[in-house]
């Protein structure tokens, strides 16, 4: 490549769900977040390429705005940057303006708004397939000619579907389009231009999505669908994966038992079998059942049900004192609250978006999901109620629903009832899409590498830290016992033994709440530590499963899981938290709430189940 060739920065822009980041993917080779809804992106995001000319490129991946008066934190982003007064990016020296091509009606109108800005532009017409298949055409010449800016055809999901785009990059920048003429109406120039250059659509494909909505949004059907995805979807998490996290868990123990029978009694030994394998291997178990409930989660995302799924819950939301735009940014939160919390940039009210950031850690992440999973294992009974709903399904589906139910709560307290002052919302509904199983693969092999990577780095060395502790300093020669009680982590589990007995949580909780403050997984693998080191006899290798049932009783856990729902054991999620609202007052505001929940609704439950016999 010439090395005299300066690199050529460019930005793209248009309207939410457009297929921006589909396009910046295609582009660059990244692997940043698309979905089916608006408001996915909500930072910018920068990638590199280099056109088959061998010009090099920096890309600006902008999150979606309706227009240049931006009203929302992420769409002010977008606004900045456009204009050149962004703080950090200089103004980018040309705008690739991207446009969903079935949906021109909507988008021509922030493509005419670029187009005043007097700066270098291309226009996308993306998601061409789907003009195609509604039988749609495009003059695409006409339209090039008329706004007097380059016009290219894309189909960002499709392999080579950007290289029209590519190619585009190679040639010298474009002449800044003219302006409009004074005093023109952009909506009645939007209507010029479709009627000259855009044959309308064939209907077919409106009438079904029609007749969908008319299902979906129903007031007393569409709440009911909705509750019977949900339903399903947790019945799956624990059918379908419990034959592969049979068979992990087997051989995770057999591993142990393996390196247990190949190494000499020492040091080595207990840090490899107790520290590393009962520990990573406690956790990395919850793989399949990750990835079903990411599947879910992908697959619902590009159905472009989810906005639907806001639009039914609006009135709930509106119960809370929030609208239903907080919805997708709580909906994240269920995958992790980092991303969810962010996601609240796309709402405008700041007192909606504070709160609704407050409220995210309440939404079950799936760092909760193995704690859950090995506790409901060991002390729900796989039984099948009404025929068909497996129990263990159904407790998960309501360890969800209480903290959807208490973040609805807790929101309300904090709006004090008063109505959402957000602008009603002006909410789109994507096309339906059938969701393609190459994105959900990739999506699903992206979840698998974050979460084994977790495994791997954070995992193991918190557990290997605690596997320390645990064993030094060392009991002196000649005692009885387990080593553990003589030990750092055991002397601090049994000094906070006695803040957590009123819940009734024993000393081994106690310790594997410390280091499940940094991720909540670890919390699992800790305990699994704790009681390999505790163990006197040969049965260290045990599983950890039957180990609780045997030494816990029902109230211990089920407090373990109320604490569970409500406990900020996440650092990430509070260090999100200042960054976002900009004030510790907040994190520690947020840190106590949750924490005095967690307290409440543990001891509550420990007490209520002991009444109850589960003592
Ligand atoms: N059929 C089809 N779907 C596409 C195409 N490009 C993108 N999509 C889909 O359109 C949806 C939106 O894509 P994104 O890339 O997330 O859109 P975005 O413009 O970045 O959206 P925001 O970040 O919300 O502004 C996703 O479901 C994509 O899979 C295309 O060319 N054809
Ligand atoms: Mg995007």
């Amino acid at each position: 490549m010439d090395a005299s060739v300066t690199t050529l920065y460019a930005a793209l822009v248009g309207n939410p769900n457009c297929g921006k980041t589909a396009l910046f993917n295609q582009l660059t080779g990244s692997r940043q977040k698309v979905a089916n809804y608006a408001g996915v992106t909500v930072e910018r995001k920068e990638g590199r390429l280099v056109t088959p000319g061998g010009h090099p490129v920096r890309l600006l991946d902008l999150p979606g705005a309706y227009s240049l008066q931006a009203t929302s934190p992420d769409e002010d982003v977008t606004r900045a940057v456009c204009l050149g007064e962004h703080s950090s990016e200089p103004r980018p020296q040309l705008l690739i303006c991207v446009a969903d091509a079935t949906n021109l009606r909507l988008h021509l109108r922030f493509v005419l708004e670029i187009r005043q800005l007097g700066v270098p532009m291309i226009l996308v017409l993306n998601m061409m397939d789907e003009a195609e298949r509604r039988g749609m055409t495009i003059d695409i010449k006409g339209l090039a000619h008329e706004l007097g800016v380059p016009v290219i055809p894309a189909i960002s999901v499709r392999t080579g579907g950007a290289a029209r785009v590519l190619e585009a990059l190679d040639a010298p920048l474009p002449a800044p389009p003219p302006p409009l003429p004074e005093g023109a109406d952009a909506h009645v120039e939007v209507r010029r231009i479709l009627a000259a250059f855009v044959s309308s659509e064939d209907l077919r494909e409106a009438t079904l999505a029609d007749r969908l909505d008319h299902w979906f949004l129903h007031p007393v059907i569409g709440p009911l669908i909705l509750l019977i995805v949900l339903f399903v979807m947790f019945q799956t998490v624990f059918s379908w994966a419990q034959p592969i996290m049979d068979s992990l868990e087997s051989g995770v123990a057999h591993l142990g038992v393996l390196v247990g029978s190949l190494l000499p009694d020492s040091m080595l030994r207990s840090l490899l079998v107790d520290g590393v394998i009962a520990g990573a291997g406690t956790v990395i178990v919850y793989l399949p059942q990750i990835l079903i409930l990411f599947l879910w989660i992908l697959a619902l995302e590009e159905s472009g049900y989810l906005p639907r799924a806001a639009f039914l819950l609006d009135r709930i939301m509106a119960a809370a004192g929030l609208s239903g735009r907080s919805f997708i940014p709580l909906l994240s939160s269920f995958a992790c609250a980092i991303p969810g919390i962010m996601a609240a940039r796309t709402i405008q009210n700041p007192r909606d978006r504070l709160v609704t950031i407050l409220v995210a850690p309440l939404m079950t992440c799936s760092a909760r999901l193995p704690v859950y999973t090995l506790l409901i294992g060991a002390f729900i009974p796989q039984r099948t109620v009404l025929g068909v709903l497996g129990l263990q399904g159904l407790v998960l589906f309501g360890l969800y629903a209480v903290a959807i139910l208490s973040g609805l709560i807790v929101a309300r307290v904090m709006t004090r009832g008063t109505a959402s002052a957000e602008h009603p919302l002006l909410l789109e509904l994507p096309a339906y899409r059938v969701p393609s199983l190459r994105n959900l693969a990739m999506g699903l092999w992206q979840r698998a590498t974050i979460f084994l990577s977790r495994v791997g780095t954070i995992i193991v060395t918190l557990n290997v830290l605690l596997w320390a502790l645990s064993s030094f300093p060392a009991p002196p020669a000649g005692t009885t016992g387990a080593a553990i009680d003589w030990s750092l982590a055991g002397r601090i589990g049994h000094w906070m033994q006695p803040v957590f007995a009123p819940i009734g949580f024993n000393w081994q909780i106690c310790v594997s709440l410390i280091p499940g403050l940094a991720a909540r997984e670890v919390a699992v693998s800790a305990l699994a530590t704790v009681y390999a080191l505790g163990a006197t006899g040969d049965d260290a290798a045990g599983q950890l499963t039957p180990l609780l049932s045997a030494q816990w009783s029902l109230a211990t856990a089920l407090s373990l899981l109320a604490w569970y729902v409500y406990a900020p054991q996440c650092l990430s999620t509070l260090a999100v938290i200042r960054r976002e609202t900009n004030s510790w007052k907040f994190v520690a505001g947020t840190a106590t709430y949750l924490f005095a929940l967690a307290y409440g609704a543990a001891f509550v439950t420990y007490h209520v189940a002991r009444l109850l016999g589960g003592g």
